[in-house]
C-alpha cells in the first residue's frame, strides 16, 4: 500500500466512481489524501459513495454526469473547477457491458456501451485536457480498459471494440501531450469480484465459477487490488510511466498452457 499523503492535495474526477472499482478507487485515493469527484447518472450510489469517504475523512464531490452527453462532461469540468480550483487526474472508468452474440446485437445497444466506453472517455478526456492545456500545466490519465483489447472478446464485441479503441486513444495521447506534461496510462483488470461485472457477464454461480477456471491464479481479483495500482500510476511514484498498460488479471489472458496433463 502507498503511505498515506502520496496523493495529498491532489483533485481526482472519477466516472463511474459510486460503485465497483471506480468506487473502491475513490476510496482508497481519499485515503491517500485526494479530494474525489464522483460522476455517473445515478446520484444515489454517488451519494452513498461519497458519504463513506466523509465516513473515513475524506473529501468527496457528487456531480451526476452522463458521460455520452459532452454537455454534461463540460458541466463536470466546471463544477470541480468552481469547488477545488484545479483538477489533477482524471480516471475514465464508466463503463456500460452485457453479452449479446454479435449477430444478434441491435444498433441501439452497440452504441449504448461504444458511446459511454469510447466516446465518453474521450469526451472527458478532451474537456478535461483541454484546461490543462489552456492553464499551461500538465496532468494525469488514467483509462480502465480490458485484456479483450487485444485479445478480441467474443460475446462482447462491443466493449472489446470500444476497449481497443480507448488503448489506442491511451497510446496516441500518451505521446501526442507528453510535451504538455500529460501521462496517459491504462489498467486491464481481468475478473473481479464485487462489481457491475458480475449481474452482466457471470450472473450465476455457475457461469462465476467457469470465469475463475480461466483463471491462472485460480481466483477473481478484488476491488482493491485494483485501486492500489491505480493509485501508483496517478502518483509521482510513476512519474516517467506514460502510454503503458498495467493487466491486472492473474495471468489470465496468457492462457493456462498447453500440456498440464502431460506428465
Ligand atoms: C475479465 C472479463 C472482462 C470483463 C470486462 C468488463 C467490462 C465491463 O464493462 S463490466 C461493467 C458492467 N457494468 C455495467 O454494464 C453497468 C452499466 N450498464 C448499463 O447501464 C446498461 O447495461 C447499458 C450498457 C445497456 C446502458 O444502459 P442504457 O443506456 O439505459 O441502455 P438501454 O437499457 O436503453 O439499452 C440500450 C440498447 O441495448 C440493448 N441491451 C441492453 N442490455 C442488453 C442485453 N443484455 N442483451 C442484448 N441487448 C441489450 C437494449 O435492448 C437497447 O437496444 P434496443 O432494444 O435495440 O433499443
Ligand atoms: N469488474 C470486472 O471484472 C472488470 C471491469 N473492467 C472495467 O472496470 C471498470 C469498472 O467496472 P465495474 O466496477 O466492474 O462495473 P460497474 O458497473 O460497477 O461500474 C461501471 C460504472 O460506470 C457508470 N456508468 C455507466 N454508464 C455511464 C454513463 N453513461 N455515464 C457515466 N457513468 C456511467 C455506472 O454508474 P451509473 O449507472 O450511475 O451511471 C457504474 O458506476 C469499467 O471500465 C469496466 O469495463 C474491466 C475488466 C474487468
Amino acid at each position: 500500500m502507498l503511505p498515506a499523503g502520496t496523493l495529498a492535495d491532489r483533485v481526482a474526477i472519477i466516472t463511474g466512481g459510486g460503485t465497483g472499482l471506480g468506487k473502491a478507487m475513490a476510496l482508497e485515493f481519499a485515503r491517500l489524501g485526494a479530494r474525489v469527484v464522483l460522476a455517473s447518472r445515478k446520484q444515489e450510489n454517488l451519494e452513498k459513495a461519497a458519504a463513506e469517504i466523509a465516513g473515513r475523512g475524506g473529501e468527496a464531490l457528487v456531480v451526476p454526469t452522463d458521460v455520452r452527453d459532452p454537455g454534461q462532461v463540460d458541466n463536470l469540468v466546471n463544477r470541480t473547477l468552481e469547488r477545488f480550483g484545479k483538477i489533477d487526474i482524471l480516471v475514465n472508468n464508466a463503463a456500460g457491458n452485457f453479452v449479446c452474440p454479435a449477430e444478434e446485437l441491435s444498433v441501439n445497444g452497440w452504441n449504448a456501451v461504444v458511446n459511454i466506453v469510447l466516446n465518453g472517455t474521450f469526451y472527458c478526456t478532451r474537456a478535461v485536457a483541454r484546461h490543462w492545456i489552456g492553464q499551461g500545466r500538465g496532468g494525469n490519465i488514467l483509462n480502465i480498459i480490458a485484456t479483450y483489447a487485444w485479445t478480441g472478446g467474443p460475446g462482447t464485441v462491443h466493449s472489446a471494440a470500444a476497449k481497443a479503441g480507448v488503448l489506442a486513444m491511451t497510446r496516441t495521447l500518451a505521446v501526442e501531450w507528453a510535451p504538455r506534461g500529460i501521462r496517459v496510462n491504462c489498467i486491464a483488470p481481468g475478473p473481479v469480484d464485487g462489481t457491475g461485472a458480475a449481474p452482466q457477464l457471470w450472473p450465476t454461480e455457475e457461469a462465476r465459477q467457469a470465469v475463475i477456471q480461466a483463471v491462472p491464479l485460480g481466483r477473481m481479483g478484488t476491488p482493491e487490488e485494483i485501486a492500489h495500482a491505480a493509485a501508483y500510476l496517478v502518483s509521482d511514484y510513476a512519474g516517467f510511466i506514460t502510454g503503458e498498460v498495467l493487466t491486472i488479471d492473474g495471468g489470465t489472458w496468457l492462457g493456462r498452457g498447453l500440456f498440464k496433463g502431460s506428465r
